[in-house]
């Protein structure tokens, strides 16, 4: 695992998109999982930026979404599908027929999950996955006890998160689904480079856990431990609490120029 303490989220955003491009520039078709949350946004703000500028393409590319509610109606501006429509789709050139995620409102959720695993997979699986955290260390919504060995499947949110997610949601706790959809996480565990974001101090113990602690279903971005290709990019909030935080920065400055992250 990389840990790149950045000093902004837009430092964040270019490394991110750095990551992107480089992928486009050998494979244009790759496919890419894309994340709801505010973590990801600069990621999303610089790629438009240079899909705009001519530097880079999503044309032929396919995404894949983490996440979605259950239940949430077509045009809520909540559901996952319309935020990754307004945040990441509308800023750069992919064919919005491109973008897939779990149906939240399939009558049958369980075949919905078995469908959207088979669709990954015929994909040829995720190149890059982009990814949050959660305060209590879930990961798309593989909240804490989650199986390591989780596939796409029906998840009921913690109290935690349907807190922290109130602010979505006229910060009425109430209104905030109590089932979503999710990638599991061996699902998340399958695409071949995963590039995680956190940033402020209410991430630090998640970020902790995840790059120093024990790999537990307690924490479960522990698992990404076992990955061979995480690269975390983390702001100094985020990073407070690493203990190897001064490790994390001299193995940067000294990162040779050849290598990519
Ligand atoms: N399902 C999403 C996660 O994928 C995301 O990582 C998390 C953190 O969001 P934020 O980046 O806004 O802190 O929020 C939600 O729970």
């Amino acid at each position: 695992m990389e840990v790149i303490i950045v000093g902004s989220a837009a430092e964040a955003g270019r490394i991110g998109a750095d990551a992107i491009q480089a992928l486009y520039d050998r494979k244009p078709e790759a496919v890419l999982g894309i994340a709801t949350g505010s973590s990801p946004l600069a990621v999303y703000d610089e790629l438009g930026r240079r899909v705009r500028d001519g530097k880079v393409s999503l044309k032929e590319a396919q995404a894949f979404m983490l996440d979605e509610y259950v239940g949430l109606r077509a045009d809520h501006p909540e559901r996952y599908r319309n935020v990754i429509q307004r945040v990441f789709v509308d800023q750069v050139d992919i064919n919005p027929a491109n973008v897939h995620g779990p149906d939240g409102l399939a009558e049958d959720l369980a075949a919905a999950c078995e469908d959207y695993e088979r669709a990954i997979a015929d994909a040829g699986g995720v190149d890059l996955q982009l990814l949050g955290i959660g305060t209590d260390g879930h990961i798309a919504f593989n909240e804490p006890g989650s199986s390591l060995a989780s596939r796409t499947r029906i998840k009921t949110l913690t109290a935690q998160t349907r807190e922290d997610n109130a602010r979505f949601f006229d910060d009425d706790v109430e209104l905030v689904p109590r089932h979503c959809l999710t990638q599991g996480i061996a699902t998340i565990m399958s695409a071949r480079h995963l590039v995680l974001l956190a940033s402020g101090r209410s991430k630090a113990e998640a970020v902790h856990q995840m790059a120093e602690g024990p790999i537990s279903a307690m924490w479960p971005a522990t698992a990404l431990q076992l990955h061979p290709h995480v690269t975390v990019l983390v702001d100094h909030g985020a990073a407070s609490r690493l203990q190897l935080a001064d490790y994390y920065r001299q193995t940067y400055e000294a990162k040779p120029q050849w290598q990519e992250i």
